[in-house]
């Protein structure tokens, strides 16, 4: 049998791949050269018009605790692919990097680095795995949120995905990626604990079984609790459910508060109206109707437009597996490298469709606003030592379409990447969850509706600037002079072209 390896640390968090080019790095000496990795994605999820950036916390956790335990070197000592020098390396090895993030709650958008990470090249390399798959999880669940919270309006959401999700971690930190993205609720206990996320929740149908019938179900509830919502469809939601929630409200009295009932299958434009008229009709109009069954933004919608009676709404699968679009395609690429001279290069990668080609350099993002209204004129992405916000006015346009483009003066230009940690030291102090989500509400108030309309939002502008696009386009043509200049005498056919 296997021999099974204490887990205690999340360093080998990674794939295979990135601890054999550490031993390549290692062994050839260029461990330590500075490199910088930027992390973006390629496109939007959900056809939105922005992202909801989230997994600060988790990357700065992640961070500090990277080193190899002795369980880690043993396993890998196990494989027999690495040499003992190479293990030693690992056992000294401390993230010294410099990395800087969009703040959790802040809009992202594609084909903008969100994550810069630079400093010794094995450093940026190691935490690839982890950082994509930090990103791109609570990024998406975030994004879904905030599209569920646009759909409800001001009305209340409750987060109960838990145990549809994908695993215990991913229903932690996506609740808190979805409190980030609008929801103002979980029913999450252990989510409530570590994140301070306020919790709520009613009752399920066992409740209801356990009595198989839902007066006494309500009523034994109602003994033993303060604030009471009853879920009323077990069995016949207008005919038993409510009427039976109407009658333990009654005779409760004061000894309760009967906050409503819960509606959790049928017709819930048609249930609903019902259940409201006999709620009212027996002097409860206080009493809110809450709602689950698979909801999202789409249904949610779909039921206001049928004018449906919903106060609240329970959202569990659709939130938290992000289910329409359950990977964000977030990537993770090497922008700059030292040379052999010790001189920085930026560097590219190439591809025949021209939105996979990289962008060069080391970069920062500029959030364009005008300063009359604070309303967003795009993104400016511009080489790390460009100060856009030093200047009267700014020339934008497209990347690819290059006739697309505006002047715009009179502006404010914020950077969206800050410090996270500076040569291994954590120099960000992570706000707390509601000032972050109050930071979310404000970025989202800055946006135009027309990039935040559910369904064809106009596309966010995402240019590069003069000096970082002439920059790109000299380092294409560097990488064609390159290849043509190769000897290797390939006839390339319509088969071996498509080989990568
Ligand atoms: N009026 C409505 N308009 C649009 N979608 C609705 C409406 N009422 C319910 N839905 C949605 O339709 C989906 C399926 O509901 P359906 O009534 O078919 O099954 P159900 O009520 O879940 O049945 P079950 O008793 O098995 O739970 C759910 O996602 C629900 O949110
Ligand atoms: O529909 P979702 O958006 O995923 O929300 C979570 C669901 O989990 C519960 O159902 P479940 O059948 O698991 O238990 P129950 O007996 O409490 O209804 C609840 O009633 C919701 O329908
Ligand atoms: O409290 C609720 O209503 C709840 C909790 C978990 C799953 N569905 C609903």
């Amino acid at each position: 049998m296997a021999t099974r390896y204490l887990d205690d640390s999340l360093t080998l968090h990674t794939d295979t791949y990135e601890i054999s080019m550490l031993q390549t790095y290692f062994e050839e000496g260029v461990a330590d050269r500075h490199a910088v990795f930027e992390l973006y994605f390629r496109d939007l999820p959900f056809h939105n018009g922005y992202a909801v950036f989230a997994g600060v916390e988790r990357l700065i956790g992640y961070i500090n605790q990277l080193r190899f335990s002795e369980a880690d070197l043993e396993y890998l000592a196990s494989l027999n692919q690495y040499s003992v020098g190479f293990l030693e390396y690992l056992r000294n090895f401390r993230f010294t990097g410099t990395i800087r993030a969009a703040r959790e709650g802040d809009l992202v958008f594609n084909n903008e680095p969100v994550v810069q990470v630079e400093g010794m090249l094995a450093d940026c390399q190691l935490v690839e795995t982890a950082l994509l798959n930090i990103v791109n999880y609570q990024t998406l669940v975030a994004t879904k949120a905030a599209r569920i919270r646009s759909a409800v309006g001001s009305d209340g959401i409750m987060e109960s995905g838990s145990r549809r999700a994908q695993e215990m971690d991913a229903a932690i930190w996506g609740t808190r990626a979805a409190y980030i993205g609008g929801f103002d609720s979980t029913s999450n206990m252990r989510a409530g604990k570590i994140f301070g996320i306020p919790v709520s929740g009613t009752h399920a149908h066992s409740l209801v079984q356990t009595y198989r019938n839902d007066y006494d179900a309500f009523m034994a509830y109602a003994r033993s609790h303060k604030d009471c919502i009853f879920l009323v469809d077990t069995y016949d939601t207008l005919q038993s459910g409510v009427p039976s929630a109407i009658r333990v409200a009654r005779e409760m009295g004061d000894q309760i508060n009967f906050f409503g009932v819960r509606i959790d299958s049928g017709d819930m434009a048609y249930i609903s109206k019902q259940v409201r008229k006999q709620l009212d009709e027996a002097g409860f109009s206080n009493a809110k109707i809450y709602a689950s069954n698979d909801l999202d933004e789409q249904t949610i919608t779909n039921l206001k437009m049928q004018h449906a009676k919903i106060d609240v709404w329970g959202v569990g699968t659709k939130l938290i597996t992000a289910y329409d679009q359950p990977a964000l395609g977030v990537v993770y690429k090497l922008v700059s490298i030292e040379d052999e001279q010790g001189k920085m290069v930026d560097t590219i990668k190439l591809s025949s469709n021209a939105e996979k080609v990289t962008t060069p350099g080391k970069k920062q993002i500029w959030r364009i606003t005008k300063r009359v209204d604070g309303k967003s004129e795009g993104d400016y992405v511009a080489l790390a030592d460009e100060r856009p916000d030093q200047v009267d006015k700014l020339h934008m346009f497209h990347p690819t379409y290059t006739y697309i483009n505006k002047n715009v003066s009179d502006f404010n230009a914020r950077p969206v990447l800050i410090d996270i940690f500076n040569q291994g030291q954590q120099v960000y102090e992570i706000p707390t969850l509601m000032e972050i989500k109050k930071f979310a509400a404000e970025q989202l108030a800055s946006l135009w509706s027309e990039y935040k309309r559910v369904l064809n939002p106009q596309i966010y502008p995402v240019d590069l600037s003069q000096k970082l696009w002439d920059h790109k386009q000299h380092v294409i043509d560097e990488v064609h002079a390159y290849v043509s200049s190769l000897k290797f005498n390939v006839e390339y056919t319509p088969s071996n072209k498509s080989v990568k």
